[in-house]
């Protein structure tokens, strides 16, 4: 489905960053991958690369076939609105709208009518077992619950690939095993998973593990 051919990023203000290195990577969907390394090895660059929230230095990065480098910033933003989802550390949820309003508002920019929304919004919530929540206001949320209304916003309109960067960096072990739960629910129901982490416990629920030391990744 996503396929990486020597895919390099070098940021270039001021002494050049080789922060990824000639990387070849296939992505299957069904997939649960985790990517783990030392702080500054590059796990964030991979991660907004195959999320095409950066775009590679140089090589090649084929969806489904296509050529990601011929594309212009609409069809790649078009791209990522309806296959990716993403989560991170700081869940990133407004106070003062309501867990459901927060998910819709994910889809405001989206192709559904407003009653859609709503229906889609409470249905993800659902999923995450959060339905006694809907109405909450994130202020009265556990750390766990606000990351479930994030991923819950994430896959509302069903994308194909989730992205988490960090997903229970703000979590202690009892919030973080009822992410994992939901995760791993998500995986079973085919969503492909890429997950960014320093916790070895979130890593290893992963299928495929890549680990990433200055810029190169390899898959242990
Ligand atoms: N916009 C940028 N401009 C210049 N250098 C950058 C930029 N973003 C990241 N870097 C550098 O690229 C390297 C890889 O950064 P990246 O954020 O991918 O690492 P990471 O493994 O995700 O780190 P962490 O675990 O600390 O989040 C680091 O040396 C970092 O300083």
């Amino acid at each position: 489905m996503l396929v990486l051919r020597d895919v390099s990023r070098t940021y270039q203000d001021g002494q050049p960053v080789h922060a990824l290195r000639a990387t070849n990577l296939r992505v299957e969907q069904g997939d649960y991958i985790s990517i783990t390394g030392p702080s500054g090895s590059g796990k964030s660059t991979l991660l907004n690369l195959v999320g095409l929230l950066d775009v590679p230095t140089a090589g090649s990065y084929l969806i489904g076939g296509m050529e990601t480098a011929d594309c212009g910033p609409a069809t790649l933003g078009a791209i990522r609105g309806q296959l990716f989802g993403f989560v991170f550390q700081a869940f990133h949820l407004l106070p003062g709208r309501t867990a459901v309003e927060n998910v819709e508002l994910g889809m405001l920019y989206g192709p559904h009518t407003r009653r859609q929304r709503r229906s889609m919004a409470t249905e993800a919530l659902e999923r995450m077992g959060l339905s006694h929540r809907m109405h909450a206001d994130p202020r009265q949320l556990s750390g766990g619950e606000k990351q479930r209304v994030a991923i819950a916003r994430a896959v509302a309109a069903r994308p194909r690939v989730l992205f988490c960067d960090e997903p229970t960096g703000n979590l202690d072990t009892t919030n973080t095993a009822a992410v994992l739960a939901v995760l791993r629910q998500l995986n079973q129901d085919g969503l492909t998973l890429i997950v960014v982490t320093h916790d070895s416990q979130v890593a290893s629920e992963a299928r495929r593990r890549l680990r990433v030391t200055d810029g190169v990744v390899d898959e242990t």
